[in-house]
């Protein structure tokens, strides 16, 4: 049921959230980003969004269950209508990533989409002008880095030994990235 899931990690500001924009406007797949997922419980202004809103702030990861039982949730309402599901900044650590096999289940690719620190961090502090991300700050923006380096990286090698990853250059303009995406889709 879920094969057509397309599951994509990259590093905080590498355009993850640009290019699944333009991958939904093409092929018409249900995006579901777990940051925009916390952000969407953060600006609810529960008591749980609360707690999110301190975590993230810190640049840090919100535990596990909880970012998992949010995608799955969100599956499950779309799960009727959906061409397949595009889930964009997740897993960010190897453990989520069997979690979320065992849960719900396999991918069937994982975009990589590759840019340098430097890149990144440029990116994201002129994003920081306009976005009113409260991450979106120097320091913050050090430890997402940091974190990713240290976590998220390995879930590449992880899928790595599945044969579903396809690494995209994201260092030229938009429109090539993107040419770089579509190619790996349209491969499936
Ligand atoms: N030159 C160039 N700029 C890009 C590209 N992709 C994204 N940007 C810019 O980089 C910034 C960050 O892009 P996002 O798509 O928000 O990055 P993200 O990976 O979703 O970042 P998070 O939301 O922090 O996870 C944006 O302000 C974009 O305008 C690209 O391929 N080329
Ligand atoms: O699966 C996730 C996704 C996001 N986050 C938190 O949400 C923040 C923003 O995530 P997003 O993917 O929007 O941006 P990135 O950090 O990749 O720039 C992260 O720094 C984490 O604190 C998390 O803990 N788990
Ligand atoms: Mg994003």
């Amino acid at each position: 049921m879920f094969c057509n899931i397309k599951n994509e990690k990259s590093g905080p500001g590498s355009g993850k959230g640009t290019q699944c924009e333009k991958i939904v406007a093409k092929y018409g797949y249900t995006h579901l980003s777990s940051g925009d997922l916390l952000r969407a419980e953060v600006a609810s202004g529960s008591e749980r969004g609360k707690q999110l809103q301190a975590i993230m702030q810190k640049g840090e990861l919100v535990p596990l269950d909880t970012v998992l039982d949010m995608i799955k949730d969100a599956m499950i309402a779309k799960a009727d209508v959906s061409k397949g599901f595009l889930i964009d900044g997740y897993p960010r650590e190897v453990k989520q990533g069997e979690e979320f096999e065992k849960k719900i289940g396999k991918p069937c690719l994982l975009l990589y989409v590759d840019a340098k620190a430097e890149t990144m961090v440029k990116r994201l502090l002129k994003r920081g002008e306009t976005s009113g991300r409260s991450d979106d700050n120097e320091e913050t923006i050090k430890k997402r880095l940091d974190l990713y380096y240290k976590a998220t990286e390995p879930v590449i090698a992880f899928y790595e030994g599945r044969g579903i990853v396809k690494k995209v250059d994201s260092e030229l303009a938009v429109d090539d990235v993107f040419a770089q995406v579509s190619k790996a889709i349209d491969a499936l």
